[in-house]
């Protein structure tokens, strides 16, 4: 039947839009939902100054960190247009929270407030004085004299006319002793630009995962292939207090808030522009009436005041501007709704500037998986889109033109939910462990586990047409919010270029990644990962064989099913997979695991659970079972005993004893003996035992080479670790563990490498120190 209509039909037998609007509870929730007064995000000026207060006691207490606290909470809740003590109330805490950033020895973070508190009141004196006093302890004493002048204009009191006399005369004094070094810089230096080329890709219709990305010409291993900005981007909750609701990036002490609201964060005041919110109206501030400046203090001032506004791009369509003035729903509604309205709304806008029509879905061509979810997930969506669309009409008022056509409408948002749910991105950061000083020192290892932490969601339209591959070609990574995507292999003109949208072969066997793509996505993986069979996919989960010597693998019943499904598929159609089961064998070279996949790929259906495959003998899993849960619970004592840094002797040695008992039953490339070997590593090297921690980050390793191409990330990941503990005892092996980490990472991230991984850095830095062992071997 005709999908479109099978779709339709499907969206209006599961809820009549109208269902809603006769329901008072209904309307008395939206109106909750939007109402200003009721709002957590309400500019408050009582409690600004009682925060402003607070700061000010921390201040003279020289409690600085604090301070900062109070003062940043002060600013988010200060009113923009509110004055105190004949000052604006927001410029006068960004000149206290300025000068707690001074005492705390932020210089660049006191010289933006400065500048901020100038934005907002161009005359402020004290302002000027304090951005003087910034330039001074930065050397850049042209900028300071310049601000030192403009400060001695704008101020009346005497007394502390010749506070600013002193300062400048100290200035001045520094100005001359310096030469031309003391000469003005360069605030907004540019970065630098990508020197990478792109490839070029070609969207092409595939035969089993619909659209797909084609490169038209080879590609290099290590080249980027594609790189864009979202179409639409939001920050996830757990992440609103700790990073740039435009950007990302972490926040920094100086960290402001949106001009009309108390909720979004930025890290920078060009961030916080992009994202729109209601703009304080600095055109209304005249910075007029100091008569008597000469004309370059004059220009000087203008530069000071009007930085960042310069580089508004009005063409932009800001993200946040209908979620501000106080409403309640962007806080309340999930993160995807709350990005699904900053999609419908930029469509609005976008066709309303080109007079197109109002067809939302097929504005962005994406694909959904709206008739494959259970109707538990698609009731939800029509509720989250009906209630979406009346919050967003409070806010557009007769302007959103959803009144009269609210049904289909809602009925289009319904499918944008679905889309969301299919294409967007998770955006994510490497969390930055604390490196508190340099790595040959005790205490700096790393040893625990790297982690991605994400950040945000975002949609990527032109990205959104890679499929994805548990043996994926292309890896994703983000700077900022910008996706970047880079070849990990060299990639033959006409391929299709695959991400991996979480589960590759190597990380989870064949089922667990089917069941997930299942799961978050409602799509059966197709492929040839999930098509063809990998050695990985039989170790990653077997048991060892019982007969002594024997290295077969003992599969349990599911995995056994999985897997005489493909070789099934691959006995009936041979000819369509790209590589034959011997070329996979082949290129393993570990001799016994060879025989195992050999056995498995002639035996044709012969893949029996519990049996070995390749001496037949019988192992009794049930039993096997058992014994490895008691493992488990020794293995968790273990995990909280790192976690809390109190690893005793016991612990470590219970946790050794079970792992030879692991050894026992599960075969020798099983993965949870990698995770356990990287356990023992890490416990082994908080109680100062470095030798072992490096023999059991070895094991790990050896383990991980047997799931994964040498050359994967999570090998770099582990490499790192293993780098840390060898510089550590001063072992001369750590310079070519680092030269294999190099080479992963930047395969993987190319130029990018450190920028994403400052920790790099630290590792190839010590590569140039000569230090002698701290633990000797
Ligand atoms: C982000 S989109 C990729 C582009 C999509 N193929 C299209 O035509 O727009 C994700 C969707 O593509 C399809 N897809 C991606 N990878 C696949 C795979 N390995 N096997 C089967 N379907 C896949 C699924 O329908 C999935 O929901």
């Amino acid at each position: 039947s005709n999908p479109e209509h099978t779709l339709s039909a499907s969206i209006n037998m599961l809820l009549p839009p109208p269902f809603f609007q006769h329901l008072p509870q209904f309307h008395q929730m939206i109106k909750d939902l939007t109402d200003p007064s009721m709002a957590l995000c309400c500019k408050n000026r009582s409690a600004a100054l009682e925060a402003k207060l607070k700061g000010n006691e921390c201040f003279s207490k020289g409690e600085y960190p604090n301070a900062l606290l109070f003062y940043s909470q002060a600013l988010r809740l200060a009113p923009v247009d509110m004055d105190d003590m004949e000052v604006n109330l927001a410029a006068l805490l960004y000149v206290n929270r300025a000068s707690t950033l001074q005492k705390m020895g932020l210089l660049l973070e006191c010289l933006r407030d400065c500048s901020r508190a100038l934005r907002v009141s161009p005359r402020y004196a004290k302002a000027w004085f304090r951005r003087g006093k910034a330039n001074i302890s930065l050397g850049k004493f042209e900028d300071a004299i310049r601000d030192l002048n403009i400060s001695l204009k704008a101020e009346i009191s005497s007394s502390r006319k010749r506070q600013i006399e002193a300062e400048l005369k100290i200035a001045l004094d520094k100005f001359k002793g310096m030469g031309s070094s003391g000469k003005k810089t360069n605030q907004n230096q540019s970065e630098v630009p990508d020197e990478l080329d792109q490839v070029k890709l070609q969207c092409l219709l595939t035969t089993t995962k619909g659209r797909g990305m084609f490169c038209v010409e080879d590609v290099s291993e290590a080249s980027l292939v594609h790189k864009e900005d979202p179409y639409a981007a939001i920050i996830l909750k757990k992440c609103r207090e700790t990073h740039c609701h435009f950007c990302f990036n972490e926040l920094s002490a100086d960290a402001i808030s949106c001009a009309s609201c108390s909720i979004p964060l930025y890290c920078s005041d060009q961030c916080q522009i992009q994202a729109g919110g209601q703009k304080f109206d600095r055109s209304s501030k005249s910075f007029s009436g100091l008569e008597g400046l000469a004309d370059d203090l004059k220009n000087y001032m203008s530069d000071v005041v009007l930085t960042g506004t310069s580089t508004l791009d009005t063409g932009l369509i800001a993200e946040h501007r209908h979620e501000c003035q106080g409403f309640h729903w962007p806080l309340i509604l999930p993160s995807e709704v709350v990005l699904a309205g900053r999609i419908l709304v930029k469509v609005i806008e976008q066709k309303r500037r080109t007079s197109a029509d109002t067809n939302l879905i097929g504005f962005l061509d994406l694909s959904h998986n709206y008739l494959q979810l259970p109707p538990e997930n698609k009731l939800e969506m029509h509720i989250y889109s009906i209630i979406l669309l009346h919050c967003l009409q409070h806010f557009y008022r007769t302007e959103l033109p959803i009144s009269g056509i609210m049904p289909s409408f809602s009925l289009q948002l319904v499918i944008l939910l679905s889309q969301i749910q299919v294409n967007s991105m998770a955006v994510v950061r490497m969390q930055a462990p604390e490196v508190k000083g340099p790595v040959y020192e005790p205490g700096n290892a790393l040893t625990s586990r790297l982690e991605q932490v994400k950040v945000g969601q975002a949609v990527y339209v032109a990205g959104s047409f890679f499929n994805h591959s548990c043996q994926p070609n292309i890896q994703a990574y983000f700077l900022s919010r910008t996706l970047y995507v880079q070849a990990t292999e060299y990639i033959l003109a006409g391929s299709e270029l695959e991400l991996s949208y979480g589960p590759q072969v190597g990380q989870w066997d064949c089922k667990d990644r089917q069941q997930l793509l299942e799961d978050r996505y409602s799509f059966t993986c197709q492929c040839t990962g999930c098509s063809e069979l990998h050695v990985p996919d039989l170790v990653i989960n077997a048991y060892r064989c019982t007969k002594l010597n024997c290295l077969g693998v003992i599969l349990d019943h599911t995995v056994t099913r999985c897997e005489k499904r493909k070789l099934k598929l691959l006995l009936d159609a041979p000819t369509v997979y790209s590589s034959s089961p011997h070329k996979q064998v082949e290129k393993l070279k570990d001799a016994n695991i060879s025989e195992v996949a050999r056995h498995v790929f002639e035996s044709d259906y012969k893949l029996k659970p519990q049996h070995c495959l390749v001496c037949d003998s019988y192992r009794d899993l049930q039993a096997s079972c058992a014994a490895i849960s008691q493992a488990e619970s020794c293995y968790k004592r273990l995990q909280d005993a790192i976690a809390s840094n109190e690893v005793s002797t016991n612990i470590l040695l219970d946790a050794v004893r079970c792992t030879d008992l692991l050894r026992t039953t599960f075969h020798p490339y099983n993965k949870r003996i990698a995770e356990v070997e990287d356990n023992l590593a890490q416990a082994f090297c908080l109680v100062g035992e470095l030798q072992a921690a490096i023999d059991h980050c070895k094991a790990s390793i050896q383990i991980l080479e047997k799931l994964y191409d040498a050359n994967h990330i999570a090998i770099g990941n582990e490499l790192i670790k293993l780098a840390s503990l060898e510089i550590l005892v001063g072992d001369s092996a750590a310079s070519s563990s680092i030269s294999r980490i190099t080479a992963i990472f930047s395969r993987y991230y190319g130029s990018h490498a450190d920028d994403i991984y400052p920790y790099l850095r630290h590792l190839k830095g010590s590569r140039d120190v000569d230090k002698s062992p701290i633990v000797s071997r």
